[in-house]
């Protein structure tokens, strides 16, 4: 269980936002969304249908079954907001539907929008999946994230980002390793942080304290995890 005094990842509330509609609608409430004043920090976790975003969004939470998950690519439809402690939420968790094959261009509407707009935004995670590898999709996304970082640094409102390698239980002798999957991450987005590696599976968990860690490094809660998260 993740616990914290100040954060408490255990009793998030879920604030869903957007609904499966129409392009214009979704980015009205994706701007309604960006400026929306009571959300203190914003991390989203992107990445390629079906890599397992949603299910390490649980384990990060400590609540097996909060976010809804599938086998079947495509889960997510919308831009998904778990608000972690008491309210004022400190930190918005946020859930995002993927891209890739089973992605929508309206889906990629919203993202592009939030990003561009949401004024806290502090970090965003790609989530690329470690025995499939840095798919021509997700070099684009790497690509547009990096762009998107090095355009932050000249704001008021720098933007970091950190990739995170899923599955990590189903590397196979055949998959690339993870040192090459790095510094492929690295090729496509030189400002990418190095990569978190993760499992969520009864047959290995592994990285899910480090992506906590990660999440309140990123958003200036530090010093919060050093004395009070257990993890
Ligand atoms: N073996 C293994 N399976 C995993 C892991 N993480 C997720 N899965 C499985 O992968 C499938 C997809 O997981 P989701 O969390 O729904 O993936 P997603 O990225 O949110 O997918 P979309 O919402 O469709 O974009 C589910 O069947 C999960 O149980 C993992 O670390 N190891
Ligand atoms: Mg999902």
């Amino acid at each position: 269980m993740f616990r914290s005094t100040a954060v408490r990842f255990s009793a998030p509330g879920n604030l869903k936002i957007f609904s499966d509609a129409k392009s214009a609608k979704f980015l009205a409430a994706a701007a309604k969304a960006a400026s929306l004043p009571s959300f203190e920090n914003n991390p989203p976790e992107i990445g390629r249908a079906n890599v397992g975003k949603s299910t390490l969004l649980n384990a990060v939470l400590g609540r097996n079954g909060l976010v809804h998950t599938s086998k079947q690519a495509g889960c997510t439809r919308t831009l998904n907001f778990y608000g972690v402690g008491p309210q004022p939420h400190k930190l918005v968790l946020v859930d995002a539907p993927g891209y890739g094959g089973r992605g929508r261009p309206e889906w990629g509407a919203v993202f592009n929008h939030y990003t561009k707009h949401r004024k806290k935004l502090k970090r965003i995670y790609i989530l690329i999946n470690s025995s499939h590898g840095v798919k021509e999709v997700d070099w684009v996304m790497l690509e547009t994230l990096n762009r998107l970082c090095e355009e932050s640094m000249q704001t008021e409102r720098p933007i970091t980002l950190q990739a995170i390698l899923t599955k990590a239980d189903t590397i196979s002798t055949s998959s690339k390793g993870i040192p090459q999957l790095q510094q492929e991450i690295f090729e496509a987005a030189p400002l990418c942080l190095p990569a978190v590696v993760t499992s969520v599976s009864k047959k290995m968990e592994l990285g899910v304290g480090e992506t906590r860690r990660s999440i309140l490094e990123a958003c200036g809660l530090g010093r919060v995890d050093s004395k009070v998260i257990h993890s």
